[in-house]
């Protein structure tokens, strides 16, 4: 069992620098930012426009590479891997939920959910999907196609599906921006239910105060940089921290 105090982290990065481009154009998109993830956690990744936010958590799950520094799920350091290790690692560690549910249409709910496992050619365990099948509250639906279903159903398959291989860690982009407030809620209450009673942990990017109020604690980015890191996070003290972004141009 990981306690909140656990400094074990499920991912992060130390000292990562991505720079876009070279020359006159290039862009510095993180500029030496070191965070780590704890496990057992919800982590949620705030800051303005343009901070980094997508490009850490990118780095950080292995879909982009840092231009130096170093990302790690678990002792892994990323830059270690080849093409066909970092696939297998991203396949079988790390879940995603992206703000377009990404289902695959001709799939029903129940093949959705277990794709990664099937795409790995393993079973996971059946205990696992069931209670996944429980906490997303989809079992009526579980024969249904993406289409029968609404948006906020389609999203909570999508989590189900990030879960369903049991990852060190599970990213979401965005996770609620295609929903309205009451399904966005339902989502977020899963992705902290799956954190606090399935031991699973989650790293969100959002621009969504009352989003990252879900979260253990929220890090914040301006400028490619990390400036500051919120505990037992609310709205309103979020939504403060925002507001002095906006007053000082982006930099705290
Ligand atoms: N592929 C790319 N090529 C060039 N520049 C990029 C690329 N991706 C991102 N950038 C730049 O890097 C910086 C950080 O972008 P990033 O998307 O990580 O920010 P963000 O905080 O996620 O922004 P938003 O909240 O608007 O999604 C921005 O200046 C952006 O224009």
């Amino acid at each position: 069992m990981t306690t909140a105090t656990t400094t074990r982290h499920a991912a992060g990065v130390a000292d990562a620098v991505k720079v876009y481009g070279s020359g006159d154009t290039a862009v510095r998109a993180l500029d030496g930012v070191s965070v780590g993830f704890p496990a057992g956690r919800f982590t949620a990744i705030m800051g303005p426009s343009g901070s980094g936010k997508s490009t850490l958590m990118h780095c950080a799950a292995g879909l982009d590479t840092l231009t130096s520094g170093v990302a790690f799920i678990g002792d892994t350091p990323l830059s270690t891997l080849d093409d066909r290790r970092l696939t297998l690692l991203r396949r079988d560690r790390v879940g995603f939920v992206f703000q377009a549910f990404n289902l695959i249409p001709t799939l029903t709910v129940a093949e959705n959910i277990t794709l990664p496992l099937d795409l790995a050619g393993t079973k996971g365990s059946r205990e696992w999907i069931d209670a996944l099948v429980d906490v997303v509250g989809l079992r009526d639906r579980l024969h249904h196609r993406p289409a029968e279903l609404s948006g906020g159903q389609q999203q909570r398959v999508a989590v189900a599906r990030a879960f369903a291989g049991r990852p060190d860690v599970v990213f979401a982009d965005e996770p609620t921006g295609n929903l309205d407030s009451r399904s966005g809620e339902e989502v977020l209450n899963l992705l902290g239910r799956a954190v606090r009673r399935m031991d699973r942990t989650v790293v969100m990017v959002t621009h969504d105060p009352v989003a990252a109020a879900h979260a253990d604690e929220v890090v914040f980015l301006a400028d490619g940089r990390l400036v500051d890191r919120m505990e037992s996070p609310t709205a309103d003290k979020v939504l403060d921290r925002m507001k002095a972004f906006d007053a000082k141009g982006g930099r705290s």
